[in-house]
């Protein structure tokens, strides 16, 4: 394979730069092994490179392709984004891009479930999972109803598994190195006789037997498919293995236990030729099931578990970090490995990190304004970084169940919580469906999404029903493309990437506009055989005519927010999951309440007898709680985001002991700026 002679063009395309030694040794490498590396090292940008180099060698002589996998669709989509338009090839068959999800659905939990069952399913998620189960649970006997108060998670975190056997068993620790069903520990304290504890258990496993005869899975439920498909199949891992000659994992530090395993079933294995590459960042592992954050990171990387075969490969220097920032962020690392360092790289700002204090009667309007002063006082807003880049201000809590008297990102800014709350999903014209996706993203996710509501809106409207006589919705819709073939179903991807990339990388919505409406009244949409119907005479578009050209909706809002959004700086809010991976200019990070000790700095700032430490004053930390950890993880992402300014939002009491020492003027390491209170 030559890679060597495309790195001096992937050079121009993504970094208007030179790669490093370093880099460019990683781009040429195709062997087994992992990349660990720091916070804005590149590790997507080198990533995304190589994938350039390796696409320009395709088709491979073997009909091979590659696999590449992330956790997360943010993730896939930035890839998709920067490359699909320098190497569509790579998004073509025999190649897969997509999160381990899709993947494990697409080549193993859907095939089994088809099969077996001879019927189409539905992954749902959390929510609708837990939705479904509320209903078994109104209508259940008093007796399981009784349990069902008195622990309620167990029911809704049931999943299907196999024992050690290969028996079908129930657990509530989704883990496939341990099975387990854990009885609530209260039950067991009150003695609750194991009949009840039977009938509890067999109540979950006849739910769950319902959910699976309507074909609703739940996420987690498609690895149990997935495992029980390469038991039953053994020549599925081979035909797999040969179709995939090279597997790429980014964001490997997301990955749960089971999602680790399935890959190394399928591809690690000793006869297996693929080639599995693996790159993250063990300190950002943030992710866990709703708000939780995991403790540690599940991925062990080749060299810890075969020292003497692999040698794991790492990048200490950060590309975004300027030298101060890194200085910082490095106390925030929960996990040192050998060599770890945060080394920031970035030269183009030396401003030190922004300590804002704040009290409880701080709005966010006064937050905001402070940081658009700071903007404007280092002139970011004129910084070349700032077109891509952005400012943000982000918190860890963005919403409260139960509003309450402590700091979270909605109660701050209320637009928040009425951005997302006023999102919709249906309008009455299409158009609206092309300017009103949900913008907080910055992935290509939610145009996506809202495009394709308008494409079931107008099924709906012509009164073209599914084959079970429903409303189309996304993901029968695109069920349907699928199974058109797979030359339809790549076309129709790749018109719906480049719609979704014009209007918001090209802000093109007039152009995408004209060009769906030709796309909807077209035989390749509207006069498909939707309803699979017996001598189909192929439809037009009738009842949707009005919905489709109507120009009732004149997007006035958009083009007078261009216009002032020149004058004005443009704040974003975001959560910190939401801005993993990302870059801005500036980075406003507001502590928030969560568990008990409330806050980031209750959290990490810790006295053990005599001793005390605080990473805030650049002090080694002494996290060793659960919470704690969380806490420092989540601000090693977080204040690893900014180029050039990093801002900490803190509540007054919080630091009040050591507000002295953190001002650079007297020996510490932040510029301390306090908002008062008119
Ligand atoms: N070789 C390079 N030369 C110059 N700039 C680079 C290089 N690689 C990456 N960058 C820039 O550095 C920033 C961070 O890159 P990238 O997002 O790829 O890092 P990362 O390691 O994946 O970050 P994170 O750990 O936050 O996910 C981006 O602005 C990117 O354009």
């Amino acid at each position: 394979m030559e890679i060597e002679k495309h790195i001096e063009q992937a050079e121009k395309i993504f970094i208007n730069g030179n790669f490093d030694s370093k880099r460019k040794k990683f781009i040429k490498n195709l062997k087994t092994c992992d990349l660990l590396a720091v916070p804005g090292s590149g590790k997507t940008t080198t990533l995304i490179a190589k994938l350039y180099c390796i696409s320009q060698n395709m088709p491979f002589e073997d009909g091979s392709g590659i696999l590449v996998l992330a956790h997360t669709n943010h993730a896939i989509d930035e890839i998709e984004k920067k490359l699909k338009k320098h190497c569509p090839q790579l998004f073509e068959y025999p190649n897969f891009v997509g999160t381990i999800q899709s993947f494990v659905n697409r080549f193993l939990a859907i095939p089994h479930f088809t099969q077996k069952n001879k019927f189409k399913f539905k992954v749902i998620d959390d929510f609708e999972y837990k939705k479904r189960f509320d209903f078994f649970l109104k209508h259940a006997k008093d007796s399981i109803s009784y349990f069902s108060k008195r622990d309620t998670n167990i029911f809704y975190k049931s999943r299907f598994n196999l024992d050690v056997e290969g028996n079908l068993i129930i657990c509530n620790e989704f883990d496939n190195e341990e099975i387990k069903f854990n009885i609530p520990q209260k039950w067991i304290n009150q003695n609750t006789e194991i009949e009840k504890i039977t009938k509890v258990l067999d109540f979950i496993k006849d739910c769950k037997t319902k959910l699976f005869k309507e074909g609703l899975l739940h996420y987690d439920d498609c690895y149990f498919y997935s495992k029980q498909y390469l038991l039953s199949n053994k020549d599925t891992k081979k035909i797999i293995q040969k179709r995939f000659k090279y597997v790429f994992i980014d964001e490997m530090q997301d990955l749960e236990e089971y999602q680790i395993k399935i890959i190394d079933d399928i591809f690690f294995e000793e006869d297996s030729e693929t080639i599995i590459q693996r790159i993250g960042d063990k300190n950002q592992s943030i992710y866990g099931s709703g708000k939780k954050v995991k403790q540690t990171c599940d991925w062990r990387t080749r060299q810890d578990k075969e020292p003497l075969k692999y040698k794991d490969l790492n990048i200490q220097n950060s590309l975004r970090l300027s030298p101060k920032t890194a200085v910082l962020v490095d106390k925030f690392v929960l996990e040192r490995l050998e060599k770890y360092r945060v080394v920031g790289k970035f030269e183009e700002s030396n401003l030190y990190p922004h300590l804002i204090i704040i009290n409880r009667k701080t709005t966010g309007e006064q937050i905001k304004n402070k940081f658009i002063d700071l903007i404007k006082k280092y002139n970011l807003q004129q910084c070349k970084k700032n077109i891509d880049n952005g400012f943000k201000i982000v918190s860890w809590i963005t919403e409260k169940e139960d509003e309450n008297k402590e700091v979270y990102l909605k109660k701050l800014f209320s637009e928040y919580s009425k951005e997302s709350k006023s999102r919709k999903e249906d309008f009455d014209c299409f158009k609206k469906y092309l300017y009103h996706y949900d913008k907080e993203k910055l992935t290509l996710e939610s145009i996506r999404k809202s495009i394709l509501n308008g494409f079931t809106r107008i099924l709906d409207l012509e009164g073209i029903k599914d084959n079970k006589g429903k409303r189309y919705r996304k993901s029968t819709l695109m069920q349907f493309i699928k199974n058109q073939g797979e030359a339809f179903y790549n076309d129709f991807k790749s018109k719906l990437f480049s719609w979704c990339f014009d209007i918001v990388i090209r802000n093109k919505y007039e152009e995408v506009f004209n060009e769906m409406k030709d796309f909807i009244s077209s035989k390749v949409f509207i006069g498909q055989n939707w309803s699979n119907e017996e001598n189909y005479v192929p439809k037009t578009i009738n009842q949707s005519k009005e919905f489709i050209d109507s120009e009732i909706f004149q997007p006035i809002e958009i083009v007078k927010q261009s216009a002032t959004e020149k004058e004005e700086i443009n704040i974003e809010l975001a959560s910190v999951h939401a801005v993993k991976g990302q870059t801005h200019c500036a980075t406003m990070y507001i502590e928030s309440a969560y568990q008990r000790p409330l806050y980031e700095t209750n959290k990490i700032i810790k006295r053990k007898g005599k001793k005390t430490s605080n990473p805030l004053l650049l002090e080694e930390h002494m996290c060793e709680g659960t919470y704690d950890k969380q806490a420092l993880k989540m601000m090693y992402v977080g204040f690893s985001r900014p180029t050039h300014l990093l801002c900490f939002v803190v509540l007054k009491e919080n630091v009040e002991d050591c507000l002295d020492s953190l001002c650079h003027s007297k020996g510490g390491f932040w510029e301390v700026e306090e908002i008062r209170n008119n």
